[in-house]
């Protein structure tokens, strides 16, 4: 049985508990809850989720994973219902409010080499399992970056990833049209081969059941609007968001480890933007990717990403070997 109020600390008066949103959950409670979870993974189905082409270890998939798509799965009814009683005090009418088969969006946000990626797919290929909502969108932040001549323009390539490198006006209301429920809606696409937007590409999303929105900042409030009024912003359409967490000295050895997979593969390609890292050794390749974390993504992360985790309904803190450890959920 888990407590929904969070134990108070030592010496503390234990009739004031600690005044947190969130319920703590060690691995082993949150894993214990697999226990509750309908639709067990098939063998077929671990199969599919290895050709996913990420490292996943399966036990993961199943502790951690798993028993977080069941809650999803239990939002997403919970939150059909309530529109469904929206509308009902609006008439029925179908015309002032939100009118049934709104997608369901869940923003992942994290720092550059936390993993938001893996999350992000492996939720995808969880969550289309369940036959309520086996349409399921993903969609990262990086087709919203400006393209290289705009950053040039504007002297920000070196603040890629920075929240002023983005289109952010774009992004919200990418979302805002497949929550509206559009029929088509489109995206620019990035490309990490070309390390900017490709030209002429555009990725169409058709009314998901679920949209999962991955990127850096999602989870940043809009900015004022210039007559200092509070816009609407990204996470304002979230109907659920997670923070992937870890130690900032994890991540960094992530984030090399990733840089040094990618200079014996990706960056192979002749096209590759990085293909000049392949020509140097190895040390050498290492340093720049030291730079490049030291000066933009560190920086980044202890800015404008971090700062935004007290904002997500889920925070998944992971150890060094990539092992969620614990989780906050906050509590409704
Ligand atoms: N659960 C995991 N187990 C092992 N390695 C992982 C896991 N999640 C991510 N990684 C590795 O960590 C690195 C960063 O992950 P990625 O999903 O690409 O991060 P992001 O999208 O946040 O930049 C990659 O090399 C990836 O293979
Ligand atoms: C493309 C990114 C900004 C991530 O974008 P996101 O999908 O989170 O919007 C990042 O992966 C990146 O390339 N950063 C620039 C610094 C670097 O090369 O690591």
């Amino acid at each position: 049985m888990i407590s929904l109020v969070s134990s108070p600390p030592r010496g503390a008066n234990r009739h004031k508990p600690e005044a947190t949103p969130y319920v703590d959950l060690t691995r082993a409670e949150w894993s214990a809850l697999r226990e509750k979870t309908p639709l067990p993974l098939t063998a077929a189905e671990v199969e599919k989720l290895r050709g996913l082409g990420d490292v996943i270890d399966l036990d993961e998939v199943r502790d951690i994973y798993l028993p977080l798509s069941r809650l999803l799965n239990l939002y997403v009814g919970a939150t059909d219902g309530l529109r469904g009683a929206l509308n009902t005090f609006l008439g029925d009418t179908g015309e002032k409010g939100s009118q049934s088969g709104t997608p369901f969006v869940i923003g992942v946000a994290g720092s550059v080499a936390v993993g938001k990626s893996t999350v992000a797919r492996l939720l995808q290929a969880l969550l289309s399992r369940w036959p309520e909502h086996p349409r399921v969108e993903l969609v990262t932040t990086d087709g919203f970056l400006l393209p290289t001549k705009e950053l040039q323009a504007r002297g920000l390539m070196s603040r890629k990833g920075f929240p002023e490198s983005y289109d952010r006006r774009a992004l919200t209301r990418f979302v805002a049209d497949i929550k509206a429920g559009k029929d088509e809606v489109t995206a620019p696409v990035y490309s990490h081969l070309i390390y900017d937007i490709v030209p002429g590409q555009r990725l169409t999303v058709r009314r998901p059941d679920i949209l999962i929105v991955e990127g850096l900042n999602v989870l940043q409030p809009a900015l004022p609007g210039k007559d200092g009024r509070t816009r609407v912003g990204l996470a304002d359409y979230f109907d659920f968001s997670v923070y992937v967490d870890a130690r900032t000295e994890d991540i960094e050895r992530w984030y090399l480890n990733r840089f040094r997979k990618l200079r014996e593969t990706a960056f192979q390609n002749p096209s590759s933007y990085f293909r000049k890292y392949t020509q140097v050794s190895e040390e050498e390749a290492l340093d720049y990717a030291r730079t490049t974390w030291r000066t933009i993504n560190k920086p980044n992360l202890l800015e404008n990403v971090a700062p935004t985790r007290g904002r997500a309904t889920l925070i998944i803190r992971k150890g060094p070997d990539h092992k969620v450890r614990r989780l906050s959920l906050r509590k409704l």
